[in-house]
């Protein structure tokens, strides 16, 4: 396979900087210590081997295997909570996972191919489900997963995604960190609000690093991000067609409860923790003439968002409002038994995490993490670790599972 990706590896690393992949990463790096047997002596934490078995989940049941599932993960959407419960759902049916050829994610941002993913195992005759990151190519995804596959996808409020992408990714994406120079220059505090008064003076649209910079749900969903051309209805089309739902984090309940009808789980099944959430220091409150330039830089992300705001009340109308309702209810009590059971604090800050359980940071945000309960049994514990596992975590442990060797590293040049 030849894979050309040279660009971020996940959350706009390097791996290699990162060294998450590597023996000689930093003390810090989150990697599990069960990945590798030759460290199995060594750990601390819970083995998350000890759940291979499907029935140590305590609320595991016999029924058939899901349809196969791609997931479209959105950047800054709440899609590492929804990638989440594809991994619990994915490990506990011992499904086999569309991941990337090198580390976690397609090959960000480069508009996906077919060929960046890795290779099916010998044991598995079809890909069931895929939850990483990428810029979509609906055409090459087709390619690797099942005619009968179920594609899903996150859109979130325009305003709120840009300017988590913003705090997240200054220092990744070009125009944001260029932004953040003339803040500091100036002796501004806000980045964000110096950006927007002039965004066209920081921003390269041929620069491939700044694919986040404007629109940023519209570029991961493959379209054209820098402004509306003819092509845009026909696209849109496409997508409405393909999709079968397209949830939303505003209503994120219903459409979890949604995406259990799609795929036949019960509300044990849906249960979750917010995943990958920042300190509410790094937010920045949106004034009034923030959001007007906010609305007009992201003008496609709007437009993406309202049409499918619609398409979703459509589909939650068609389910029956009342039902959906009921059904929420019993998701949040369900979440609500998980919680009370799994998680003795929540947004927790990183230096008070244990490696396998503290979120991946970046150097302009502080991303909360949660505390297991101590008191648990050893099943419990796998049920637990597994609800608040931060994303490059779980990729790692699956990965290694499905394939008896760590992940790649991305390759330097
Ligand atoms: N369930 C649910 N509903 C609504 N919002 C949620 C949910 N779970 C996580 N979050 C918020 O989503 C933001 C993180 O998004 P992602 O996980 O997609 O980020 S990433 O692109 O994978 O890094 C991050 O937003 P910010 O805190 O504004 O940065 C999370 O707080």
């Amino acid at each position: 396979l030849q894979h050309p990706s040279h660009y971020a590896g996940h959350k706009g690393h390097k791996v290699e900087e990162r060294g998450a992949l590597s023996d000689n990463a930093p003390p810090n790096t989150p990697i599990p210590s069960h990945t590798a047997p030759n460290r199995r002596k060594e750990v601390q934490t819970p083995n998350l081997q000890h759940q291979r078995d499907p029935n140590g989940y305590t609320f595991m049941r016999t029924r058939r295997s899901p349809p196969p599932v791609a997931f479209l993960k959105t950047h800054k959407t709440g899609s590492s909570t929804v990638q989440n419960l594809m991994f619990r759902l994915g490990e506990k049916e011992n499904l086999t996972f569309a991941f990337p050829y090198y580390a976690y994610q397609f090959s960000y941002p480069d508009r996906f191919r077919a060929d960046f993913v890795d290779e099916l195992p010998p044991d598995s005759s079809q890909f069931d489900m895929l939850c990483s990151h990428m810029r979509l190519d609906l055409g090459q995804l087709k390619q690797v997963m099942p005619r009968n596959t179920i594609y899903i996808t996150l859109l979130r409020d325009p305003l709120q995604t840009f300017e988590s992408v913003f705090s997240y990714y200054t220092s990744t994406v070009p125009a944001f960190t260029l932004a953040k120079k003339a803040a500091d220059a100036a002796n501004r505090k806000s980045a964000l609000s110096v950006f927007l008064e002039a965004p066209e003076s920081y921003w390269d649209p041929t620069e491939p690093g700044n694919g986040l910079a404007r629109n940023p749900m519209s570029f991961d969903l493959g379209l054209s991000s820098q402004e509306w051309n003819a092509s845009w209805p026909m696209e849109l089309t496409q997508l409405e067609e393909a999709f079968q739902l397209v949830m939303i984090a505003e209503h994120f309940d219903e459409s979890l409860v949604l995406l259990g009808a799609l795929l036949q789980l019960e509300p044990e099944e849906l249960a979750y923790v917010h995943l990958n959430v920042r300190a509410p220091s790094d937010i920045t409150p949106l004034e009034e003439d923030t959001k007007a330039r906010l609305w007009a830089w992201n003008s496609l992300d709007v437009l993406l968002y309202n049409l499918f705001l619609q398409v979703f009340w459509e589909k939650a109308e068609q389910y029956g409002l009342g039902r959906l309702k009921r059904e929420v209810a019993l998701l949040r009590a369900s979440t609500q038994r998980l919680r009370q059971k799994c998680v003795a604090r929540g947004g927790v800050p990183p230096g008070e995490l244990e490696d396998l359980v503290r979120p991946w940071q970046t150097d302009t945000v502080t991303i909360l993490g949660y505390e297991v309960r101590g008191n648990l049994t050893i099943q419990e514990e796998g049920l637990c670790v597994r609800l608040v596992l931060p994303e490059l975590q779980y990729h790692t442990h699956l990965y290694f599972q499905q394939y008896g060797h760590d992940m790649r590293s991305i390759p330097t040049d």
